[in-house]
């Protein structure tokens, strides 16, 4: 693609407000053309707020959102642009007195639909029924169906794995490899941290409306540290493992759970000192790395749903 073609995504300062209710405030940054990119954050912190705006559903308070340079408050730009646009709901609702064939049929003339045998069998749902007799998890299929058989440039979706049995996420992670393959665009929100770290390339963590953090996941892991549990046959003050090098020390239930940087040998030598019982050093997961950007919010704390794979080193 050109130099000149423009960024898929582009928030520029934005803020909403519902009367007094802050959904986000003064929200800038740039989602690039082929990146898979990750838009966490607790309940509350405006995620949502942010997707329908860009959506047009909601008008911004102030500032400013585009999808591939065009502006989402210009009903004729934000026609355009939705050509190109693939969006999932989280909830997902289809007028009652259709089958699934007729949504298909309706978002095909709009857009096209090149690719909806081949997604429909890879995400097969009952066709002629009716879609108010559609389970939750087909309602979702149809919907990705629906939201990727025109291959859209850019897809814009909101936690789009829930409800979804683990056969069919592992082939809507498929769906995305193949997209970031091709060089496409997919943004979304997620609470799955293992989803993060299989799918991502970058995340913006938003807290209470405003962007706290915006890199590589690979950055962020990377900054993550060490984590290091010991017990021991002593009880020292935690403070007496604060050395340099130890960015945190926690102690509970007996045990010392310290997040270092990447070297341990410092740790090491401090432990002379004591009788170690116990030991485990790993590399922090992902869990380690992203509570650090939710806790102590005043909306509450982590809401990140842990998964298996979440718990690996
Ligand atoms: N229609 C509305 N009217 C008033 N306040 C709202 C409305 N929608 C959202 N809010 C408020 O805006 C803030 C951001 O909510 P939003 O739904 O964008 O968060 P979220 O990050 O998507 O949360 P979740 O992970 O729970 O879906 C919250 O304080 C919420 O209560």
């Amino acid at each position: 693609m050109g130099s000149d073609s423009p960024d898929p995504i582009e928030l520029d300062s934005l803020t909403k407000y519902y009367g007094d209710v802050r959904g986000v405030e003064s929200l800038s940054f740039t989602v690039e053309r082929g990146e898979s990119f990750g838009f966490l954050g607790p309940n509350g912190a405006g995620k949502s707020t942010a997707i329908r705006v860009l959506l047009g559903l909601l008008k911004p308070t102030e500032g400013t959102a585009s999808l591939m340079g065009r502006d989402v408050t210009d009903r004729n730009e934000l026609r355009d642009a939705k050509r190109h646009l693939g969006y999932l709901p989280s909830d997902v609702a289809f007028y009652d007195r259709v089958t699934g064939a007729d949504v298909l049929d309706h978002f095909g003339r709009l857009r096209g639909d090149v690719r909806r045998e081949e997604l429909l069998e890879r995400f097969p749902v009952p066709l002629d029924r009716n879609v108010k007799a559609y389970s939750s998890g087909n309602r979702q299929k149809l919907a990705i169906v629906a939201a990727f058989m025109h291959e859209p440039d850019l897809a814009i979706m909101d936690e789009p794995t829930a409800g979804l049995d683990p056969l069919v996420q592992n082939e809507f992670y498929e769906l995305l490899a193949e997209r970031r393959d091709a060089g496409r665009t997919s943004f979304f929100s997620s609470h799955i941290l293992s989803e993060v770290r299989r799918v991502c390339d970058r995340v913006g963590i938003i807290r209470n409306g405003r962007l706290i953090e915006l890199d590589t996941v690979e950055n962020i892991l990377a900054e993550g540290g060490t984590i290091a549990t010991v017990r021991l046959a002593e009880e020292p003050p935690a403070a007496a493992l604060e050395f340099e090098g130890v960015a945190r020390v926690d102690r509970r239930d007996g045990e010392y759970r310290l997040v270092l940087a990447r070297e341990f040998d410092a740790l090491i030598d401090r432990l002379h000192e004591y009788t170690v019982l116990e030991m485990e050093v790993r590399e922090a997961s992902i869990e380690d790395v992203f509570m650090h950007f939710y806790g102590g919010g005043d909306e509450g704390g982590a809401d990140f749903e842990a998964t298996e794979g979440d718990t690996e080193p």
